[in-house]
């Protein structure tokens, strides 16, 4: 939403923050896992019916715990993730913001550093900044180069923030291990998007916040911000207050 433009016609702008980072947290250590542990691959074995012989070694998976968590935008979401990697997981864990989160810190002993040096350090990258001109692609072809190649990359935030092609030709090439994505630049995507020829990576339609009870309690969030806005009155979660003149 433009809300300087919104705030400028008079307009309330209103969201539904808190009540879905905890959810999308989840979902987004759902892809963590599944992509690390090849869940969705090796369901599909079974169900195939293949399950005949012994695993070989080229279908195991890579550990989660203890590795080192890289997560690119530590705000509401990032540090929920970051306390289920740290205090469930025993991970160690790497933050890069513009500004330093020393809550996150204190709590589950982020170390904050510049983007490359989380590239490169980092065996699970995980992106959740806003969607904006700055963050634009911030992840293509210079940035899947500096991970690890056995590293990891998970995108729970807006498809814009990476450069779909660079992210095919990472993972095509194997600079990166697999990829874990809720969100794609264009929605629904394309089903002859080449990102999903591909087997190191698991996929889903944007379902970070999409459980029976969080979709619930942002209806209900929302429906209170409408009643309160069509009342004239300030809605409980309006993003610009200043309408009502403080
Ligand atoms: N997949 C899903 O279903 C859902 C996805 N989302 C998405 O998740 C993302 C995160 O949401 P949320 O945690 O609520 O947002 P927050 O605003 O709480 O956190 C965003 C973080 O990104 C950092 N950031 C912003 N700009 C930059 C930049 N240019 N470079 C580096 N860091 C930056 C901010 O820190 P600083 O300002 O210091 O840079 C902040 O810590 C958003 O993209 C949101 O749309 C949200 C809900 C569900
Ligand atoms: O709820 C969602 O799906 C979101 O991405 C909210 O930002």
């Amino acid at each position: 939403m433009d809300v300087a433009e919104l705030t400028k016609r008079n307009i309330m702008a209103t969201n539904t923050p808190g009540i879905l980072d905890d959810t999308t947290a989840d979902a987004i250590f759902g892809l963590m896992l599944s992509t690390a542990r090849r869940i969705p691959e090796l369901n599909q074995f079974v169900k195939d019916g293949k399950w005949n012989i012994s695993l070989q070694p080229d279908q195991y998976g890579v550990d989660v715990h203890h590795k080192t968590l890289g997560i690119i935008g530590m705000g509401n979401i990032g540090s929920a993730i970051a306390k289920r990697a740290n205090l469930g997981f025993g991970m160690n864990i790497l933050y890069h913001n513009r500004s330093r989160n020393k809550q996150a810190e204190e709590a589950y002993q982020a170390i904050y550093c510049d983007l490359d040096e989380l590239l490169e350090q980092s065996d699970f990258v995980c992106l959740m900044v806003p969607a904006t001109k700055e963050t634009e692609k911030l992840m293509g072809e210079r940035q899947f180069k500096k991970m690890k190649n056995t590293a990891i990359f998970i995108n729970g935030s807006r498809g814009k923030n990476v450069d779909e092609d660079a992210l095919y030709d990472a993972l095509q090439n194997k600079d990166i291990l697999a990829a874990g994505i809720d969100v794609f630049t264009e929605e629904p995507t394309n089903p002859k998007n080449p990102l999903l020829s591909l087997k190191n990576i698991v996929t889903l339609p944007h379902i970070g916040s999409s459980t029976t009870e969080c979709e619930y309690n942002m209806s209900k969030l929302a429906a209170d911000n409408l009643k309160s806005g069509l009342k004239g009155e300030k809605p409980p979660s309006i993003i610009n207050p200043e309408i009502f003149g403080n």
